[in-house]
């Protein structure tokens, strides 16, 4: 890729030489590795996969089915695989289990602990409830997930030195109702969490997913950062990564489309306003930005009214609590490591 355009007034705008260096070293695609050759890199190293999903009976268990067949029967590569159940309402749990998942209870998971909820919280507590050495993380609602996304990821882990940490991407089609908008997707990546880390992380502008809910890294880096327990868990991993650990110590890999489950612009919103807090943090956090007066964290929607006249403007308000909360980085809490996991050659 060339990472130099022509601006609008004719200038030749160019991105850092450390983003061209980084965005052809350290992207690939997943079909660089079949599962054979990672099964002969793993060296003794394990793997477990953690899903995320509250409500996601309708797509969670061709995933689970999808993993079980190809990357642990037919391949030993994956040596666990666990479906972390996040309050849902429907039957994600059963449909799982069915389909050859272990499952867990968000709550299940270090009970001693205060309660948060979250997809930050549900991933927290997969890593907490797993062994594997390297750990892959992919969300419950993918209509077009395929083995490769999981070999993709994991390619680099294990056949490559010095990364430890590897986000997918992909196009990402937006399609609802019978309607497709081929590169609609990712509206909170393009709208709030791109413009926000280029302007104050410009060495994570490579990223052609920064929000990409499929990513991998190494046990020991994983549980060494925090998790934000919402929708900012991904953003914060990444500032916090190249912070720690340096953009080389970042990849991404070419997962070829993704299309999911879209939530309604007002979740969207919600997200965003995670996601904008996060940054906001982590802005403080790494002495980048001092705020004298800290954001409020009280965010006030407006739908359509359904209970009547109440607000003075015939609209029902919708007020959600946004307070960033994190789980500490894991290494740090003691918990039964008695569950291990057999070691293949
Ligand atoms: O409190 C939550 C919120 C989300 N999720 C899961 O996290 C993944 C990504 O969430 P979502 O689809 O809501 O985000 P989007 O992909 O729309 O940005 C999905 O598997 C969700 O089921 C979860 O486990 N707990
Ligand atoms: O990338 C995005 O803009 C959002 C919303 O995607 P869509 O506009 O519904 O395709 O989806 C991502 O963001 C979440 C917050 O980081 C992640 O948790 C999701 O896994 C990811 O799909």
């Amino acid at each position: 890729m060339h990472a130099t355009r022509t601006g609008t007034d004719g200038t030749e705008l160019a991105v850092s030489p450390e983003i061209g260096t980084w965005l052809e070293h350290r992207s690939g695609h997943a079909d660089a590795w079949t599962a054979a050759e990672l099964v002969a890199a793993k060296r003794g190293r394990t793997v477990s996969v953690v899903i995320p999903a509250r409500d996601e009976a309708e797509t969670v268990g061709e995933i689970v089915r999808t993993i079980r067949t190809t990357l642990m029967e037919a391949a030993p590569l994956v040596d666990e695989l666990l479906v972390v159940d996040s309050d849902s309402q429907d039957t994600t749990a059963a449909v799982a289990a069915e389909a050859g998942a272990d499952v867990v209870a968000q709550d299940d998971v270090l009970p001693a602990l205060p309660r948060h909820r979250g997809k930050g919280e549900a991933l927290w507590k997969g890593l907490a409830a797993t062994r594997g050495d390297l750990v892959v993380f992919v969300d419950g609602d993918l209509y077009d997930f395929t083995a490769a996304y999981v070999t993709g990821l994991l390619g680099p882990l294990l056949t490559r030195q010095g990364v430890d940490y590897v986000k997918g991407f992909y196009h990402r089609p937006l399609a609802e109702d019978g309607h497709r908008e081929a590169d609609g997707g990712g509206r909170v990546t393009e709208l709030v969490a791109r413009p926000l880390l280029n302007m104050f992380w410009p060495q994570l502008s490579g990223f052609v997913q920064p929000l990409a809910g499929e990513y991998a890294g190494r046990r020991e880096v994983l549980e060494a950062i925090p998790f934000v327990t919402h929708y900012g868990v991904e953003v914060g991993h990444l500032i916090d990564l190249v912070e720690w650990r340096g953009l080389d110590a970042l990849a991404q890999i070419d997962l070829g489309e993704r299309t999911h489950r879209h939530q309604t612009t007002q979740a969207l919103g919600r997200m965003s306003a995670q996601i904008i807090l996060t940054i906001l943090d982590r802005l403080e956090r790494y002495d980048r930005m001092s705020l004298s007066v800290p954001p409020a964290t009280l965010l006030a929607q407006f739908q359509r009214a359904v209970t009547g006249p109440g607000t003075g403007v015939e609209r029902d308000l919708v007020l959600t609590d946004l307070t960033l909360e994190e789980r500490d980085p894991l290494a740090r809490v003691p918990r039964d490591t008695g569950r291990s996991l057999r070691r293949t050659a």
